[in-house]
């Protein structure tokens, strides 16, 4: 969480490149910001309206990583290992949202079969079924070693 001070980066763009955000999802347009003292911001475009955005709080006692995306995947495997192994959270809590016509359709069965993901054990699961769409919820944490 070093990197996200202005101790441990000089600008968006170093603590981007120390931390390996800017592989989650190659060829992404990234706008970052590095806040005085600490704390994270980016914005990253892909063609089609597509983007990701991250907020990192690097704070003891309180630290908090989000990661928000529309970027459909047929599976969700590589993505989340991705992120896992760029923040190695304590815990982490998804939603997927997909329609018929989504190539992220399939994946919601994919994230219901896992009771695992890596060292992360799954504590809770929803899935909720609307009128033009499904979400699927599902909460992780590792085991304090
Ligand atoms: C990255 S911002 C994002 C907060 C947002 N609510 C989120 O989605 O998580 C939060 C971090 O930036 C730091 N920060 C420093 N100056 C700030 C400012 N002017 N506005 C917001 N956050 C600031 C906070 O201390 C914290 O570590």
């Amino acid at each position: 969480m070093e990197i996200f001070t202005t101790d441990g980066s000089k600008d968006g763009r170093d603590a981007t490149k120390k931390s390996g955000i800017c592989n989650i999802i190659p060829g992404v347009q990234i706008d970052d910001y590095l806040f005085e003292p600490c704390g994270y911001s980016m914005n990253g475009l892909l063609p089609e309206g597509k983007y990701i955005t991250i907020h990192i709080t690097p704070e003891p006692g309180y630290s908090y990583v989000s990661f928000e995306s529309n970027v459909p995947q047929e599976s969700y495997n590589e993505l989340i290992n991705r992120v896992l192994d760029t923040f190695r959270p304590g815990k982490f809590l998804m939603t997927i949202f997909a329609n018929k016509a989504s190539i992220a359709r399939e994946s919601h069965k994919g994230i219901e079969d896992k009771r695992t993901i890596n060292n992360y054990n799954r504590q809770d699961h929803q899935t909720c079924v609307f009128k033009e769409y499904h979400l699927t919820y599902s909460y992780f944490t590792r085991p304090v070693i």
